[in-house]
Order: C-alpha cells, then sequence, then structure tokens
C-alpha cells in the first residue's frame, strides 16, 4: 500500500477545526490592535507559512507582509543554538509597527535573536504572535504577546511543522509514533 503521512501520527494534537478558530479568534485581536497603524507582518520561514497565510486572511486592517528564513534545527528534534539568517526581510523597518509571526516557541532561541536584531534597526514596535509554545523548554525569556496554545514537552508536526522536513502539509498537528524517529 502507499505511504501515508497519517500513518506516523501518533496522536493528533489540534484538529483542523480547532486550528481555524483559534486563528480567527488571533486575527480579530490583532485586527482591533493595529487599525489604521499598517503593521509589517513578518513570518520566520519555513516553519510558520501554514499559519502565517491562515492568520493574515484572518486580519482585516490594511498591513504588509514580508518574510525571513532562518534555520536552527537542521535535521534532528532539538536546536543546534545557533541561528542563521539565511534570507531577511526586504525592506526597512524604521518606524514601522512590526509583528513577528512563528509556529513555535521551544527553546526560545530563534526567537530571543531575530527580536534582538530586528529591535536593533529602530523598528517603532515589534511584536510577537506564535500559534505554539513549550514553555517547559524554554531556555530564554520570550514575551508572547498573542499565543494559539502552550503545548507539553513533545516534538509535534503539522501544520507547517516539519520533522526532518516531512509532515508540513499535514493539515492538523500531531505527535510522530516514536518509532518514525528511532525510538521505541
Ligand atoms: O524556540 P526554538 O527552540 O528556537 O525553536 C523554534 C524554531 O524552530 C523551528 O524552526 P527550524 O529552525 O526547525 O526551521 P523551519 O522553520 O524551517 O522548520 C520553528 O519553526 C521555530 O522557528
Ligand atoms: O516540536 C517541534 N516540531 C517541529 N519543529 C520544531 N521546532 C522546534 N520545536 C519543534
Ligand atoms: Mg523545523
Amino acid at each position: 500500500m502507499a505511504f501515508d503521512m497519517r500513518d506516523d501520527i501518533k496522536e493528533v494534537y489540534f484538529t483542523e477545526q480547532q486550528l481555524a478558530e483559534k486563528v480567527a479568534e488571533l486575527g480579530a485581536r490583532i485586527t482591533e490592535d493595529y487599525r489604521d497603524r499598517n503593521p509589517l507582518i513578518v513570518s520566520v520561514l519555513k516553519g510558520s507559512y501554514v499559519f502565517m497565510a491562515d492568520l493574515t486572511r484572518r486580519i482585516q486592517t490594511p498591513c504588509n507582509i514580508d518574510f525571513m528564513v532562518v534555520s536552527s534545527y537542521g535535521k534532528g528534534t532539538k536546536t543546534s543554538g545557533e541561528v542563521q539568517i539565511i534570507k531577511d526581510i526586504e525592506q526597512p523597518i524604521d518606524g514601522r509597527d512590526l509583528l513577528i509571526v512563528e509556529d513555535i516557541l521551544d527553546s526560545g532561541v530563534t526567537l530571543n535573536y531575530l527580536m534582538q536584531v530586528l529591535m536593533a534597526r529602530g523598528a517603532n514596535s515589534i511584536r510577537l504572535c506564535t500559534l505554539l509554545s513549550k514553555p517547559a523548554r524554554h531556555k530564554v525569556h520570550v514575551p508572547i504577546d498573542y499565543l494559539g496554545f502552550e503545548i507539553p514537552d513533545e516534538f509535534v508536526v503539522g501544520y507547517g511543522l516539519d520533522y526532518a522536513e516531512k509532515y508540513r502539509n499535514l493539515p492538523y498537528i500531531g505527535i510522530l509514533k516514536p518509532s518514525v524517529y528511532g525510538g521505541e
């Protein structure tokens, strides 16, 4: 039988409907908070591509969008601790109201680094919207302005999140069977 990604999922954490409801709620809050401020919404790729596409379509005030590509996990399930900017924002950000959109705050290393880099460029304000946060794993404190869900210390995939570059296209969020990454 053909390989089906869904066979690798041990448990579904958030269904498509739960995700859609949360995204609509976050979009409504952001719409209110950023009315008439023309925010620059910056997605941190690749993990946030699905969330960004859904969230921005739930924001009903004019905004600009841009993308950064950052990577610290490579092929594993643990951060390498080193953050690399592979692609930067393409416009000046001084005086702008920035909203950073992330899929997950795990150790916090990626976002801590990014916020520092962006703050030094003279933005008027920088806020963070992350779909997921794993409080048990935070190594550095990063303030979250808009949060989807807190999750326990499990490696999750789907809705943009990968394991070794796979499973990003699952429409829901789930945890993998340990056998998939060499566990029992
Ligand atoms: O809080 P941290 O421990 O830093 O982890 C969170 C970051 O790690 C993942 O990205 P990754 O580096 O795997 O790149 P990707 O977005 O291309 O998957 C995820 O998308 C976040 O950006
Ligand atoms: O739980 C996770 N899943 C996928 N990518 C990640 N990057 C940090 N944590 C995670
Ligand atoms: Mg990743």
